[in-house]
C-alpha cells in the first residue's frame, strides 16, 4: 500500500499523522509513505526524525483580512498543485490523508482533482478552514470529538478520536529511567508545557510561581518551547525540584510518568490526557480560530477531569493554587479523564484508510 500524508505547522497536526503511520506500518510492513510538509513547520524536524520520507512544498496560510500576502499565497497554492500533480503521478498513492494545517490544503486538493481517495482528520472540536474547504470532496472526514458532526453536513463523517491519544497508550515506559534521566525523586511529577511551540503567558506564570513550587512536594518538568528557552533560563529563579527543558521528543513517556499536566488545550494534548487518564490544568490559547481551545477543553472541565484557567487570570499564584487543588483531588479527576478517552483511535483511522482504498 502507498499513502501520501500531509499535516503541519504545529505538533498537533503532525503527531496524529505519525501515529496513523505507525499503525498502518504494523498492518502493512511494506507500506510506502511520502509525507508532504513545509520547511518552516515543526514537521521538517519531527517527520525525518521519525524515519518517514519527507518532501517540502512552499505555501502559506490565507490571512483572514484583505492583504497582498493572500495574492502570494494564491500563487504558491497554484505552484504547489503543479508540483504535487507530478509527485502524485510518480508516487501513485492509493490514499491521500490530510491532518490539517494549511500545508495539507494543496495536497488533498490535488488528490481530489486526480480522483485519488482522500481522508481528512480533524483534531479540533471547531474545524479549521482547510478541512472545511476540503471536506466536500473527501471520501471520509474523521473527527476527534463527538458533537462536531454538524460542522460537516455534506461529508462522510466518522467520530473516531485522535490517533495520537492511542499512540501514547502503546508507548513502553521505564519510569525509573525517566526519573534518573531528569534527576527526579519519588515525589509526583507535574509536567508543564505550552503546546508544541511553547506559550509566553504560561512561561511568565511559571517563572513567577517557581519560588512557591520550590517548597511543594513535587517534581516539576517544565518545557518552555524551543524559541523561549534561552530567555526563560536567563530569567527564571533556580529551584532543585524544577527542571527546565526546551522541547521534549519523548513526550508520551513523560506523560505516562506524570501525575498532573499543565498545558494549553491543543487537541492532540487533550487526546493524550484522556487516553492516559491524566488530570490537568488547561490554559486555552486565546489566539486561535474561533477560540477552539476553550471548546476543546470544555468536555474535560464539565466532567471534572480538568481545571481551566483563562489566560487573563493566569498568574504564579492562581497556578500554584490550582496545582495544589488538582493534586488533592487527583484520583477522581484521573478517572473522569480516562472516561473521555478514545483508546482505539489510531486503529479506527487506519480502518478508514483500508475502507477507501478498496
Ligand atoms: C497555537 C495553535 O495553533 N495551536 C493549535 C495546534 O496546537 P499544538 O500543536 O500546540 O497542540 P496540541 O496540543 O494539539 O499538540 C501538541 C503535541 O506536541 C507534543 N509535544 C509538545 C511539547 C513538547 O515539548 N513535545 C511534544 O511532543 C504534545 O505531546 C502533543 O502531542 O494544533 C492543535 C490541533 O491539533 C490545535 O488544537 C491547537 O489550537
Amino acid at each position: 500500500m502507498k499513502v501520501m500524508i500531509s499535516g503541519g505547522g504545529t505538533g498537533g497536526h503532525i503527531y496524529p499523522a505519525l501515529a496513523l503511520l505507525d499503525t498502518l506500518k504494523a498492518r502493512h510492513p511494506k507500506l510506502e509513505v511520502l509525507y508532504i510538509g513545509t520547511e518552516n513547520g515543526l514537521e521538517a524536524d519531527l517527520v525525518p526524525r521519525a524515519g518517514v520520507p519527507f518532501k517540502s512544498i512552499r505555501i502559506a496560510g490565507l490571512k483572514r483580512s484583505l492583504s497582498v500576502d493572500n495574492v502570494k499565497t494564491a500563487y504558491w497554492f497554484v505552484q504547489s498543485v503543479l508540483t504535487l500533480r507530478k509527485e502524485m503521478k510518480t508516487f501513485r498513492p492509493d490514499v491521500v490523508i490530510g491532518t490539517g494545517g494549511f500545508v495539507s490544503g494543496p495536497v488533498v486538493f490535488t488528490a481530489q482533482q486526480l480522483g485519488i481517495p482522500t481522508i481528512l482528520h480533524e483534531q479540533n472540536s471547531i474545524p479549521g478552514l482547510t478541512n472545511k474547504f476540503l471536506s466536500k470532496k473527501a471520501d471520509r472526514v474523521a473527527l476527534s470529538f463527538a458533537g462536531s458532526e454538524a460542522q460537516f453536513p455534506d461529508a462522510n463523517v466518522r467520530v473516531i478520536g485522535n490517533p495520537r491519544g492511542s499512540e501514547v497508550l502503546k508507548t513502553t515506559v521505564n519510569e525509573a529511567a525517566v526519573r534518573a534521566e531528569f534527576g527526579l525523586d519519588e515525589r509526583p511529577i507535574v509536567l508543564i508545557y505550552g503546546g508544541s511551540r511553547g506559550a509566553e503567558a504560561i512561561n511568565r506564570a511559571v517563572i513567577e510561581a517557581i519560588p512557591e513550587l520550590a517548597a511543594e512536594p513535587v517534581n516539576v518538568l517544565y518545557v518552555t518551547g524551543n524559541v523561549h528557552y534561552d530567555n526563560v533560563v536567563a530569567t527564571a529563579p533556580k529551584a532543585d525540584n524544577v527542571h527546565v527543558l526546551p522541547y521534549v521528543y519523548n513526550m508520551p513517556e513523560l506523560l505516562a510518568c506524570a501525575s498532573l499536566v499543565v498545558s494549553r488545550a491543543g487537541a492532540s494534548t487533550i487526546s493524550e490526557l484522556t487516553a492516559l487518564g491524566l488530570p490537568s490544568i488547561l490554559i486555552p490559547s486565546p489566539y486561535v480560530t474561533a477560540d477552539h481551545q476553550t471548546k476543546n477543553a470544555s468536555a474535560l472541565v464539565e466532567n471534572g477531569a480538568a481545571e481551566l484557567i483563562k489566560e487573563g487570570d493566569l498568574t504564579g499564584e492562581t497556578l500554584v493554587t490550582s496545582i495544589r487543588h488538582v493534586l488533592a483531588n487527583h484520583d477522581e479527576m484521573a478517572e473522569a479523564s480516562k472516561r473521555l478517552g478514545f483508546p482505539h483511535a489510531a486503529e479506527a483511522l487506519a480502518d478508514l484508510v483500508e475502507e477507501v482504498r478498496e
